[in-house]
């Protein structure tokens, strides 16, 4: 699995504290990434125990992990679906968090996300989006008050040079983000490229958030504007939670 920032017990303390909020019954959404895993271990220990949860998963990854874990799963479009039971808490990691800034700064972007660096970002904004709640789980090495990291782009595979031209027109400078075990690009758990895209610091996410949005050979982006209920924050201590 991709590891990233800082240390692993400051990602099992976000991880651990995030699953304790799932209670009996909930249908759970599973992140992606090393971080989300610590939350999907200890789910599956509540479930040993006797917790009954079902978790819809991000990706092939998080999938795997939790049938290693022994929680049950549903899939996206049974949980959602017209006689599904819907999703009562996602919990899932970020590359970087957007603290924000002064309190008068009308385009604040506290609770903003970039997620992608595991190339699982389409399936986790649709799963964390849906959920009724969505819970982050990160270490300090993730908070920044603003956004400045690439923003990983999902492109169609024939569309991936008009998406990059389009980024360019936005400012921003696209990498085609390639394998590190084989020769080519990352290709996505939906069949499609990944553009890393550096925009430098971000002033409006949820601008250029509408913009990438609307770039024809777009599948999606990894800026999460606006849905972001708990950040779970593990440091070497302990745990702080805030609230959004
Ligand atoms: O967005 C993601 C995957 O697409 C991950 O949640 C993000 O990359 C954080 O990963 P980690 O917890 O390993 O640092």
């Amino acid at each position: 699995m991709k590891t990233s920032g800082g240390s692993d017990a400051a990602k099992r303390r976000a991880g651990e504290s995030a699953a304790e909020a799932v209670t009996d019954g909930d249908v759970v959404g599973l992140g992606t990434g090393s971080t989300a895993a610590h939350a999907i271990r200890r789910i599956g220990d509540r479930v040993d125990s006797g917790l009954d949860v079902r978790g819809v998963p991000t990706s092939f990854a998080s999938r795997e992990l939790a049938v290693d874990a022994s929680v049950p799963c549903l899939d996206l479009p049974e949980a959602v679906g017209p006689d599904g039971p819907g999703i009562d808490l996602a919990i899932d990691g970020a590359d970087q968090v957007a603290t924000g800034g002064e309190e008068d700064d009308a385009l604040d972007p506290g609770g903003a996300l970039i997620k992608g660096g595991g190339a699982a970002h389409a399936r986790e904004k649709l799963v964390d989006a849906a959920a009724d709640r969505f819970l982050v789980v990160a270490d300090p090495s993730k908070e920044s008050p603003r956004l400045d990291r690439s923003v990983p782009v999902e492109a169609l595979p024939a569309g991936r040079t008009a998406v990059a031209e389009a980024v360019r027109e936005a400012g921003g400078e696209p990498t085609l983000r390639r394998a590190e075990r084989k020769d080519g690009p990352v290709v996505t758990d939906n069949g499609n490229v990944v553009l890393d895209c550096a925009f430098g610091e971000i002033a409006d996410p949820t601008a250029l958030s509408t913009t990438l949005s609307a770039v024809p050979g777009v599948v999606e982006h990894g800026l999460f504007v606006g849905i972001v209920d708990e950040i779970h924050v593990g440091t070497e201590s302990g745990v702080r939670v805030e609230e959004r």
